[in-house]
């Protein structure tokens, strides 16, 4: 997951190169942002989920990783010299004309690599579910996300430098992206290590198990649609849309908005921008730890709404009134704190409320529903920024009040959501208050077959 997130954030710091270097608008860089999640919105991560509960982690875990490195080889190659002029090149820029043959090879090439990556997403999930199983649950799945937050400050980091490897006068995004697609095939081969631990770990699951133990059920399709039918699911699908859908959006416009917003550089903007991800890596792993032991998760994602709400009207209406580094680096760290709560308490709070046969479709399901908002919002955000900038045609002169406010309403839904959870948990007792290790040992809500979770 950490060259996987890299991967994703590899472009977000060079929105203005590929803007010049390629002639992507804004809104094309829009189009390919989205395009990450067009096939998974079209139901590919409903198909994910069925293929995890059936064919089991490591399979689809193999699967998703080469996935990835398809995906991969497919954008560098769009972006890359080699495909500026060639036959391909020239039918895809003869049609829709305002998104270059570049951008939409790219936006294929990132939609192929999303369905890998969303699939993986799901897998650790319920790998480290199965292993993790009655123990620090919260606190592995907080260090899991750590270490993809940080290879976004890593890419945040080293992306704009990698860039001007070849000379700050003739900067490319080429390098970063060859660089992670690399780093990309070594996170498949570690995945196929992953697969014989895991096999050995299954050996010993079996060994312990009794020879009278009744045998688990098989996951079965009518569980899809049972899990469609709980209201806790929507609410729990509702909030992690609205908030992702604040964050990962916002993640692909934040150094442009920083750049235009204080009037720095892509390298000064990122240096800025790397660490909200740092922040959140160093606080989701503690955050677990305390879900784990002390619980109050539903009161996390309200805390969680408040301030990224907070964060996204400081961006919108305080920096362009006050552009000072201090203020931008304050909103940034305050934001990494409220990306930190969500995942903390969210992700585990899974496992918590669904069976373990169902697990894979039940994270595949959210995750499905999350991917709408995430594939429609980069490219509302690029038409709500082209539509407020008429006539600017310089990548740093972008107002950005807008958007930002576009974002800071998703933040007031999504807290709506957030008390409407805690409500209806205080009222019927899903235990998504209580400490994870306890309530580990208690019931699941949703236990038997046709029940929902009310
Ligand atoms: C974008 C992706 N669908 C997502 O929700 N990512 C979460 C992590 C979910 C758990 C992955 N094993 C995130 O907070 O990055």
């Amino acid at each position: 997951m950490f060259f996987a997130y890299m991967f994703v954030d590899v472009m977000s710091p060079l929105q203005s190169l590929i803007e010049t270097q390629r002639g992507w608008s804004p809104d094309a860089f829009g189009y390919y942002a989205g395009a990450e999640y067009i096939l998974n919105v079209f139901g590919f991560l409903i198909l994910a989920g069925i293929i995890l509960d059936k064919m089991g982690v490591r399979f689809t875990g193999t699967l998703s990783a080469s996935i990835m490195v398809v995906g991969a080889c497919i954008k560098l190659y769009a972006i890359s010299d080699w495909f500026q002029g060639t036959a391909l090149d020239h039918w895809l820029s003869s049609w829709w004309v305002s998104m270059p043959g570049s951008a939409k090879l790219a936006a294929f090439g990132f939609l192929i690599f999303g369905c890998g990556c969303e699939m993986a997403g799901i897998t650790v999930s319920k790998a480290i579910a199965k292993w993790f199983n009655g123990k620090e649950m919260a606190f592995a799945m907080g260090a899991e996300m750590a270490i993809a937050r940080i290879g976004v400050f890593a890419i945040f980091s080293i992306s704009p430098r990698l860039a001007d490897w070849m000379g700050k006068d003739d900067p490319t995004v080429v390098v970063p992206v060859a660089f992670c697609t690399a780093l990309l095939c070594i996170g498949l081969i570690c995945f196929i290590i992953f697969t014989f631990i895991d096999r050995a770990f299954d050996k010993q699951l079996d060994a312990a198990k009794l020879p009278d133990a009744p045998a688990e059920e098989e996951f079965k399709l009518s569980d899809v649609k049972n899990i469609f039918s709980s209201k806790l699911f929507w609410i729990v699908a509702m909030l992690c849309v609205l908030y992702y859908s604040a964050i990962f959006p916002f993640q692909r416009y934040a150094a442009n908005m920083l750049q235009c917003n204080l009037g720095i550089d892509a390298t000064t903007a990122s240096d800025i921008f790397r660490w909200f991800p740092i922040g959140a890596a160093a606080l989701t792993p503690l955050l677990g730890i305390y879900l784990d032991v002390k619980g109050k998760g539903a009161t996390m994602l309200i805390v969680s709404a408040v301030l990224m709400i907070m964060c996204h009207c400081t961006f919108a209406l305080l920096l362009p009134a006050f552009p000072s580094k201090a203020l931008a680096f304050s909103a940034i760290i305050v934001l990494g704190i409220s990306f930190s709560l969500v995942p903390a308490a969210l992700w585990p709070s899974v496992p918590k409320i669904m069976d373990e046969r169902f697990l894979g479709s039940a994270y595949s399901l959210i995750f499905w529903v999350q991917n709408i908002g995430l594939c429609l919002f980069p490219i509302l955000i690029g038409k709500v920024l082209t539509a407020s900038n008429p006539g600017v045609d310089n990548p740093m002169e972008y107002n950005y009040t807008n958007p930002m406010l576009l974002f800071a309403s998703l933040g007031v839904l999504a807290l709506f959501f957030g008390i409407w959870l805690k409500v209806l948990d205080s009222k019927k007792h899903y235990g998504l208050e209580k400490p994870n290790i306890v309530s580990n040992t208690e019931e699941k809500v949703f236990e038997s077959e046709g029940e929902t979770f009310e």
